[in-house]
């Protein structure tokens, strides 16, 4: 989905998606993977994009719905690796706890506050690809009294 009718968008009343990134490890030990070797002390990323875009988990992995986390069991804490915004393990976020509270607050105000439309008649959903994904085109989203 690249681009989308701001009338689409703002019938279904969605937020943007989470923003996905690569997490940086260092292997403890040799593994094997899929017929690779992964020498111990090799940096790899974890590829949070990709496990949130694998097609034998989710549904229709590119379309944004987030309603589908409110008949799943999939936890975003770090122990369902199938979706990790926070990474897990030792060096799982350590602001997650802050960062949850404020997101309701936050967004909660914003939404409460304001009816919001789009600045451009369409959403442009192009992603800027590096360690984190930041859409191409910035969103301009303006705030309507209610
Ligand atoms: C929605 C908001 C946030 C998201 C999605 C987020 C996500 C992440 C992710 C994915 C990591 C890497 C974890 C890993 O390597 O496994 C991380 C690390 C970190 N985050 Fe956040 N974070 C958020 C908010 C915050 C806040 C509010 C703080 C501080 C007040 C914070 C402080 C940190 C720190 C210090 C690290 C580095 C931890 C380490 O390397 O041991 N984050 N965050």
């Amino acid at each position: 989905m690249s681009k989308l009718q701001a009338s689409e968008y703002q019938k279904v009343h969605k937020l943007h998606p989470p923003v996905p990134l690569l997490l940086p490890r260092k292997a403890t030990k040799d593994v094997e993977i899929a017929g690779f070797t992964v020498p111990k002390g090799a940096q790899v990323f974890v590829n949070v994009w990709a496990i949130g875009r694998d097609e034998s988990t989710w549904d229709n992995p590119h379309t944004f719905i987030p309603e589908r986390f409110l008949r799943s069991n999939v936890d975003f804490k770090g122990q369902n690796f199938e979706l990790i915004p926070f990474g897990a393990g030792r060096r799982i976020c350590p602001g997650f706890p802050l960062a949850i509270r404020m997101l309701y607050l936050m967004l909660g105000s914003l939404i409460n506050s304001f009816d919001w439309k789009l600045e451009d008649e369409n959403m442009d959903m192009e992603e800027k690809f590096g360690i984190t994904i930041m859409k191409a085109q910035p969103l301009r989203a303006v705030p309507v009294a209610i």
